[in-house]
């Protein structure tokens, strides 16, 4: 068994990761963290894990006792605070996956100016943690920096017209939606019941800090500077994202080799289920699961590409990704603890 712990269990990220965990058959939870609710039992905090774990709550303070009895430690932190976490393991054997931000950028530069918090830990030895582009570098990752939500959705669309160099990537609009519990758990007003209940709106314009991440992956796929577009919602629902991806398509490409593209690039991923040309993915398809469903569509008369993808925020794009990238560094299934139905309705 590999024992893991997980730092800011009491997150909606953490509780997930506890939710699939409980079915991974390679894994023993061994210590589980909170500041607010220390010496609390998980089931305080949350009751649909009641009977299912009992383990208290203990401080992230005492990571000399989560060093010494983990194999692997998730850390589900708001942004700024892994690093702490990252530097505190960085001589022990203990491998990190980060579901934050701390270690998903190349450039720390980056990072500081989209972020608005300074890296502490630059030289940390991290790999981008999105299992279908970076299988290689996660198997052997001491830090894996899990991606983002909006991210997966959105890269993992536009992976493949990047990759074959069937856009211009500078012409690419994102425009996503996400359920709420992607704010997480605490209250904010954005996500107060009247603010929020028949409502719909964008935020973050032109500002997001999904952007770079979304454009540094795009920029590894064709080996340039990739700038783009990312905007936002907020819809009154608990879970998922879709994604609508934009571009311009080149002359030359026909959608013939568009849709060839998608299947030689995801033909044999398990988690990627794709729709095909003319699909509808929608949230409630993948709700609970780790799949993420991708469909095209190609308008001849603007000569734009609009690609749709529709993940769950708390599991392809955080906890289940997060399973997904320690079954590759364990060298298990990718599909350990990770092969369920979606629930719907
Ligand atoms: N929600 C989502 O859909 C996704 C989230 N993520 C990322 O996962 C991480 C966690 O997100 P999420 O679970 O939604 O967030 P929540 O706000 O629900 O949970 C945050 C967790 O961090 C702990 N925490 C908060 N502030 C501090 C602090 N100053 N020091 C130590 N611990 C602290 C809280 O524990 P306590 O108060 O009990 O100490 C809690 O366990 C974030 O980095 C987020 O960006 C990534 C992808 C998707
Ligand atoms: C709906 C909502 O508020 N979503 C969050 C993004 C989700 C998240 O936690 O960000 P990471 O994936 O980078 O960790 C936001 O816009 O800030």
């Amino acid at each position: 068994m590999i024992r893991v712990s997980i730092i800011g269990a009491t997150g909606y990220a953490g509780a997930e990761l506890l939710r699939l965990l409980y079915n991974h058959p390679q894994v023993q939870v061994v210590h589980i963290t909170s500041e607010s609710y220390t010496g609390k039992k998980i089931s305080e905090v949350y009751p649909h894990l009641r009977g299912l774990y009992d383990q208290e709550l203990i401080s992230m303070k005492d990571m000399d006792t989560i060093a010494n009895d983990s194999d692997f430690v998730f850390i589900g932190l708001p942004h700024g605070h892994a690093m702490e976490v990252g530097k505190a393991l960085a001589d022990t054997n203990v491998r990190i996956i980060d579901l934050g931000a701390d270690y998903r950028f190349d450039d720390t530069d980056i990072y500081e100016a989209w972020y608005k918090v300074a890296h502490t830990h630059k030289d940390a030895p991290r790999v981008y943690g999105l299992a279908e582009l970076y299988r290689e570098d996660i198997k052997n990752a001491k830090i894996i920096g899990n991606a983002g939500c909006y991210t997966t959705a959105s890269i993992l669309a536009l992976a493949p017209l990047v990759k074959n160099e069937f856009i211009e990537p500078n012409t690419i609009i994102v425009d996503a939606k996400s359920g709420t519990s992607g704010s997480g758990r605490s209250a904010k007003q954005m996500t107060h019941y009247p603010e929020l209940y028949d409502n719909f709106k964008a935020y973050g314009v032109a500002t997001h800090r999904h952007t770079p991440e979304i454009e540094q992956a795009l920029g590894h796929l064709c080996h340039r500077k990739v700038t783009l577009n990312f905007t936002p919602h907020l819809v009154p629902m608990s879970r998922g994202i879709l994604s609508t991806c934009y571009a311009n398509i080149k002359q030359w490409v026909t959608p013939e080799m568009i849709d060839k593209a998608y299947t030689d690039m995801y033909g044999d991923e398990y988690f990627i289920r794709l729709l095909g040309r003319g699909a509808y993915p929608s949230t409630k398809e993948v709700r609970g699961s780790n799949f993420c469903d991708i469909g095209w569509h190609i308008d001849l008369r603007t000569g734009r590409i609009i690609v749709l993808s529709a993940i769950d925020n708390l599991v392809k794009g955080a906890a289940g990704q997060a399973i997904q990238n320690f079954n590759i560094a364990c060298g298990f299934d990718e599909k350990t603890g990770l092969d369920f139905t979606p629930i719907y309705p």
